[in-house]
């Protein structure tokens, strides 16, 4: 008889090249992902060293972070400029090292172009079963499809690209058990952040995390993607959630998948990977699905969250004394006094986008409360960023964008956006955003901005009212 393994450690086993004596590992990675950010200085290394790109096959690059969400060429087709000088400088290198090195480049202004959490999965680029690394701590979303994806730093980015291997430690495994199923108007990006208050942004430290359970047999591969893509925020090195017929539904067809025989022989290998009967996590946690009602958060950390129901929570209802200290700061820099309801927090922006919830699903959602209202005078900003550009052209095929734009949002071109200040779309100080995004930190959609992590649906009632709002009453007008 053979061990019982968790998908993990299946994955983990069958990537080792070499096990070291200290406990370490080198790992083979099947998959590397670039963008702009990280990786300039990994190619300079390289440069510097003389050295190739191992397997420029297995490696894809695309802008994202630094790009602005405004038109990207002008109306006789040339490049509009990045007028931010380090942004340009970013780009500009990428532009240049990709051909350089012969690895597959998105161009900032290609139909396909998007954010890399998006984009990886949109063109089969991630693989059940794979190992699969970017200099970004979102990888942590591809583990959605069953494959085994972690966020690297930028000397980590340059061994990659030289040997296409990394030296790793094993990490401990977690299981997260949901049981039952979502309420309606309650999403998947509503689960991950009540899973997140519940284990805390340390709860995963040191583990991988695999989602189980039936509501992530019934979720959707995209919000499947959202929970996935936030296990970095519990501390988690990485998030599974095991291969089924849905991951190869959504797979099937797509640019980078296998086809004809090889396409059947990778199914056939799929199969193989879910957790075994018997195979033992190190821990677990199990979520009851009804407890989860549509949530935001009041504070400056992703596991502050509270239902809209709820009220702004008194930093002596903690326990411990840094969290009350913490919960005290969180509450002054975000404007917001204990007791205060949820849903009496008004808000002036709101963003929809980022590589949590920029998906067709997710703008699906943000589109149906949208449809036939208009935004919140007292809204002042309010913008739809699609993760991709194929996204983008699916919504804009769908008549989605109409909606946003009648309602009163902007419509923008594929990017990070304002989920972190490296790009013009910025929260002006002081002001409130209801946010789609996974970062709730102090000045991440710009100095002195106030962010509200919740779903698309729960953002878009926000525009309508212009406080944050229990999406289910707004469901309930609409019969
Ligand atoms: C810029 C990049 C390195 C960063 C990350 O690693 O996550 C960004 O994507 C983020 O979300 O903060
Ligand atoms: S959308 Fe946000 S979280 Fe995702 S990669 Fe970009 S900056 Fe990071």
């Amino acid at each position: 008889m053979t061990e019982a393994k968790t998908l993990y450690e299946k994955i983990w086993d069958a990537h080792v090249v070499d096990q070291r004596e200290d406990g370490t590992a080198l790992i083979y990675i099947d998959r590397h992902l670039v963008h702009e950010v990280t990786s300039p200085q990994a190619f300079e290394g390289l440069r510097k060293a003389g050295r190739k790109v191992r397997r420029p096959d297995l490696t894809l690059a695309v802008p994202d972070h630094n790009l602005p969400t405004t038109p990207r060429v002008d109306a006789s087709g040339n490049k509009i400029p990045i007028a931010d000088p380090q942004s340009a400088a970013q780009l500009e290198a990428l532009e240049k090292n990709a051909p350089a090195f012969g690895i597959k480049y998105i161009g900032a202004s290609d139909a396909e172009q998007g954010i890399v959490h998006v984009i990886g999965p949109e063109q089969g680029f991630t693989l059940p079963g794979t190992t699969l690394v970017c200099g970004d701590s979102h990888t942590a979303a591809h583990g959605a499809l069953g494959a085994l994806a972690f966020g690297i730093g930028t000397s980590e980015v340059e061994h990659v690209l030289a040997t296409q291997t990394l030296q790793l430690s094993r990490s401990k495994s977690m299981e997260i058990r949901v049981e039952g199923s979502l309420g309606p108007g309650v999403s998947p990006k509503d689960l991950i952040l009540h899973i997140i208050g519940v284990i805390g942004t340390a709860g995963g430290t040191g583990h991988v995390i695999e989602y189980r359970g039936e509501v992530f047999d019934q979720m959707s591969i995209e919000g499947r993607l959202t929970v996935s893509n936030m296990s970095i925020e519990a501390g988690a090195r990485a998030g599974l959630i095991a291969p089924d017929e849905k991951t190869f539904a959504y797979l099937k067809g797509r640019p980078m998948a296998p086809k004809g025989g090889d396409w059947d022989a990778a199914v056939a290998y799929w199969k193989t990977l879910p957790t075994d009967e018997g195979a033992q996590f190190d821990k677990s946690v199990t979520i009851q699905a009804s407890d989860v009602a549509p949530t935001v958060t009041w504070g400056t950390s992703p596991e502050d969250v509270v239902p809209v129901t709820g009220q702004v929570p008194a930093p002596e209802s903690f326990t411990d004394a840094s969290k009350q200290d913490a919960a005290r700061k969180s509450l002054d820099y975000m404007g917001l006094s204990a007791g205060q309801a949820m849903d009496d927090v008004a808000v002036e922006n709101i963003f929809i986008g980022s590589c949590t919830n920029s998906r067709i699903e997710d703008l699906r959602a943000a589109a149906e409360v949208l449809d036939g209202r208009k935004k919140a005078e007292s809204v002042k900003w309010a913008i739809v960023v699609p993760g991709s550009g194929l996204v983008k052209a699916q919504a804009e095929a769908e008549g989605l964008d109409k909606i946003f734009t009648a309602s009163g949002f902007e419509w923008r071109e594929p990017g990070c956006s304002a989920c972190l200040g490296m790009n013009p779309d910025k929260v002006p100080p002081g002001e409130r955003c209801a946010s789609t995004s996974n970062r709730n930190f102090v000045g991440r959609q710009g100095p002195g901005a106030r962010t509200h992590l919740m779903s698309p649906a729960m953002a878009a009632a926000a525009a309508v009212t212009g406080k944050l709002t229990d999406v289910r009453d707004l469901m309930g007008a609409n019969g």
